[in-house]
């Protein structure tokens, strides 16, 4: 039998973090080698609760775990500085990275693209592993061609840390790489109470909604003559990211570069 691919978990007790270590229990070719917390140092993951039935050990220095445990991958799931952080260790230890915590600038991409470039190191950062979500990204780089009035509205649970999603960052730019930048709305238009127009990427809208009961949702409208396109994706629980986590993880293995979107190595 082929060698299992070895996984470490940065987040284990958060949402997408405890979702991630059951699908890698249930999938024979992944191995949990070890989780990265801020607490719990020392104790296993089946001591904690909510999580399966696996000896791994917790750490709470992902240096110590990289030195201590052979790792091949690490699937990051946490917020967005100790995402950074957690992605430089891996660049550093030569640990292929899978990151999903969003909150990354596109300096901060490029500049562990071209470091891990330089060491010919596989990696994904995945705005959304939602199969769905990433086919809409890809529709409306399509749409904006014809449509260039462009707005986006993110909707999410209201315990979401950053704003706009990077899966609406991520979506404005692909618009952005076919559109040609222009502003939209009343050229003299005014807010008269501040945000009421939302986030602005080169005169195209972002808007965040937080409320509880969400999980994660988008819609990206396109205005025209007498016509309204909308593309709508919804996530529905965090099992719909799963696919994505799986495929990213055995993906990574193959690459030999950084990749910022699955859109990238969907076939
Ligand atoms: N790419 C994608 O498809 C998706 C991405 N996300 C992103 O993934 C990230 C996690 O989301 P979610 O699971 O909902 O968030 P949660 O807040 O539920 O989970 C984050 C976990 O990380 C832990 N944590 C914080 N700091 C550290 C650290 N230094 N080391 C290890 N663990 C740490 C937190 O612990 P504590 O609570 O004690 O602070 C918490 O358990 C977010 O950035 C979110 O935007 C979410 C869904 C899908
Ligand atoms: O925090 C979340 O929940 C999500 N975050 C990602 C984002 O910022 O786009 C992906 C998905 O939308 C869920």
């Amino acid at each position: 039998m082929e060698n299992k691919i070895r996984i470490v978990v940065a987040g284990p007790r958060g949402r997408m973090g405890t979702e991630t270590i059951h699908m890698i229990s249930k999938t024979p070719h992944f191995e949990l080698a070890a989780a990265v917390d801020h607490k719990n140092e020392g104790m296993s993951i089946k001591d904690l609760e909510g999580l399966p039935d696996i000896d791994a050990p917790i750490y709470t220095d992902i240096k110590a775990c990289f030195s201590n445990v052979e790792t091949d991958v690490l699937i990051d799931l946490t917020h967005p500085e100790a995402g950074k952080a957690h992605l430089q260790a891996a660049v550093d230890y030569g640990v292929r990275p899978v990151i999903g915590t969003s909150g990354f600038t596109s300096e901060d991409v490029v500049r562990f693209e071209q470091e891990m470039e330089k060491k010919r190191l596989g990696g994904i950062i995945a705005p959304n592993f939602a199969i769905g979500a990433v086919l809409v990204m890809k529709f409306s780089q399509m749409a904006s061609k014809y449509f260039p009035d462009v707005e986006i509205i993110e909707l999410h649970h209201d315990q979401k840390r950053d704003a706009p999603s990077g899966t609406a960052v991520k979506t404005a730019e692909l618009v952005q790489k076919v559109r040609e930048s222009k502003q939209q709305g009343h050229p003299d238009e005014k807010e008269t109470i501040q945000g009421a127009r939302g986030a602005e990427i080169e005169g195209l809208h972002i808007h965040s909604v937080r409320l509880p009961g969400l999980v994660a949702h988008q819609e990206v409208l396109f205005g025209g003559e007498g016509e309204l396109l909308t593309l709508r994706h919804d996530s529905f629980n965090r099992k719909s990211f799963m696919t994505g986590v799986r495929y990213a993880v055995e993906t990574v293995m193959t690459l030999e570069t950084l990749v910022y979107g699955l859109e990238n190595i969907l076939d």
